[in-house]
């Protein structure tokens, strides 16, 4: 190693520490070694193929902004994998960086020195235990408990305690978008990654995981691809719905989850919908998916959403107040992204216009997020909710019928329309098919006498009340 090899790459740190956090720095600088300085050009060495590629595919600009200002604009970067080709030597190959011809940095194949695989795989170190693409932001303490999501996390916690052992092997969650797949399986990835058994857990898209399985195909590397796959102790891996229709990645996918399986190595899969629906995945693959557990997650409810808010706003260490809270959970009930887009919104523009949040501003921030939301309560806005909430047709509100069920709803409907609009008793009438004033009295001292009477009745009354009241804020 040349000790000016040694100055200019510790100068090249002091740049790429600014720009990757803490744990990208030291799992994937730090095992680096600079090997010599020729020229502008600093070759170091990697400990894998694998892991020049991880640089190549995620780092390349930092990197080329580190080179570029200690090296200046002529300044290459060239690689030295450590190769073991099974026998005691092992010989590092080298890559450049960037490529000649190329003025892009692109990712390119070392130059292979037999017609053989370029290398075998190395066998496990301390820096793969390291190698986990974990957002330590997604942790079971930040993760948010409610009915939406009670089974996939209790069965979570439970792999995070014995992964590979618990029947939930694999443990497939799925759900639609933004709803805290990803946030879950990565909570699993860092409690394991956390205890103190060293565990090699490694969490993937599906995506990245056939753009490198490609790759190792035309870089000749299937095979360092599978042993490096095959030696992980917990295995996440994100959007399986991705592998669809690619049958070379599904078959590798196969055996790595036979080996792994057998093994007791644990896996985690994610995908948008149950595994009885995706398509395009072979039935070999996918009958393996149900040997373990299955777990959905739904939208939460308005409380979960309200937790929500509040563990995202303390975290941000802002507050805002309890109206503006159920405000945005009562509104936001598509994905908790979106949620937290809402959220963002909110803080930046309070923190740029220096205004306080306050239900105002909310709606503001509301009306140009969601265009077509209405912010008051009118008569129709109560008929659509009180008619889906009692699961019945809004013509039915407006027709002769008399069945129970469906005078119960108009009746309650009324009601409500006579306490959060201004409109008159014959107005309202006339919005219910025409009724007259009289109709819309009665119905109104009914509701009073069955919330004074019936429990179950005054409960449905109040959820709606709920509704209608964050509504005309
Ligand atoms: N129960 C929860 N508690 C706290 N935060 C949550 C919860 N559910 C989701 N989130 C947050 O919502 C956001 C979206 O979640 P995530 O990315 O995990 O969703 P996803 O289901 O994987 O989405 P996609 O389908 O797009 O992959 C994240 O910031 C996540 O932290």
């Amino acid at each position: 190693m040349s000790s000016e090899a040694t100055a200019v790459w510790s100068e090249c740190l002091r740049v790429i520490e600014q720009h990757v956090n803490e744990q990208s720095y030291s799992t994937w600088f730090k095992p680096i070694n600079p090997v010599r300085l020729e020229g502008s050009s600093l070759t170091i060495q990697v400990p894998s193929q694998f892991f020049y590629e991880w640089l190549e595919d995620n780092y390349v600009q930092v990197l080329k902004l580190a080179i570029k200002s200690i090296l200046g604009p002529n300044g290459r970067l060239e690689y030295a994998v450590v190769v073991d080709r099974g026998n005691s030597q092992n010989q590092p190959y080298v890559v450049s960086y960037p490529q000649s011809n190329s003025s892009s940095p692109n990712k390119k194949v070392p130059e292979k020195t037999d017609h053989k695989s370029p290398f075998e795989m190395q066998s496990l170190n301390s820096d793969m235990l390291l190698q986990s693409n974990l957002n330590p932001n997604y942790t079971f303490s930040t993760y948010i408990e409610g009915d939406c999501n009670r089974l996939a996390r209790s069965a979570g916690f439970a792999v995070a305690t014995k992964p590979g052992i618990t029947s939930f092997n694999p443990l497939m969650v799925y759900g639609g978008v933004g709803l805290g797949k990803t946030h879950l399986v990565q909570a699993i990835g860092n409690e394991i990654k956390n205890s103190p058994e060293e565990k090699f857990v490694l969490y993937v898209s599906s995506e990245k995981f056939v753009n490198q399985f490609m790759d190792s195909i035309k870089d000749g590397n299937v095979k360092s691809f599978t042993n490096f796959y095959m030696q992980v102790d917990v295995l996440i891996i994100d959007d399986i719905q991705f592998l669809a229709g690619k049958d070379r990645t599904q078959e590798m996918f196969f055996h790595i989850f036979n080996h792994l399986h057998q093994s007791k190595k644990q896996i985690i899969m994610t995908s948008d919908c149950p595994p009885k629906d995706l398509k395009g995945l072979e039935e070999r693959l996918l009958s393996r998916f149900k040997w373990g557990l299955t777990a959905d997650l739904q939208m939460p409810d308005f409380e979960t959403r309200v937790a929500i808010i509040r563990r995202k706003m303390q975290s941000e260490g802002i507050y805002i107040p309890d109206d503006v809270i159920e405000y945005l959970a009562y509104t936001v009930d598509t994905n908790v992204r979106e949620l937290e887009g809402v959220m963002i919104s909110l803080i930046a523009h309070a923190s740029l216009n220096r205004v306080e949040i306050d239900l105002t501003l909310a709606k503001t921030i509301m009306k140009n997020i969601v265009k077509d939301i209405e912010t008051e309560v009118g008569i129709d806005y109560i008929q659509k909710t009180v008619s889906e909430y009692f699961d019945i047709k809004i013509d039915d509100l407006k027709a002769k019928t008399r069945k129970k069920e469906i005078v119960t709803a108009r009746q309650v409907a009324m009601y409500f329309s006579k306490e959060f609009t201004n409109h008159s008793l014959k107005s309202i009438g006339y919005h219910f098919g025409g009724r007259d004033h009289s109709t819309v009295i009665h119905a109104v001292q009914t509701v009073n006498d069955l919330i004074e009477t019936d429990t179950t009745f005054r409960n449905s009354v109040n959820d709606l009340k709920k509704k209608f009241k964050m509504r005309s804020y």
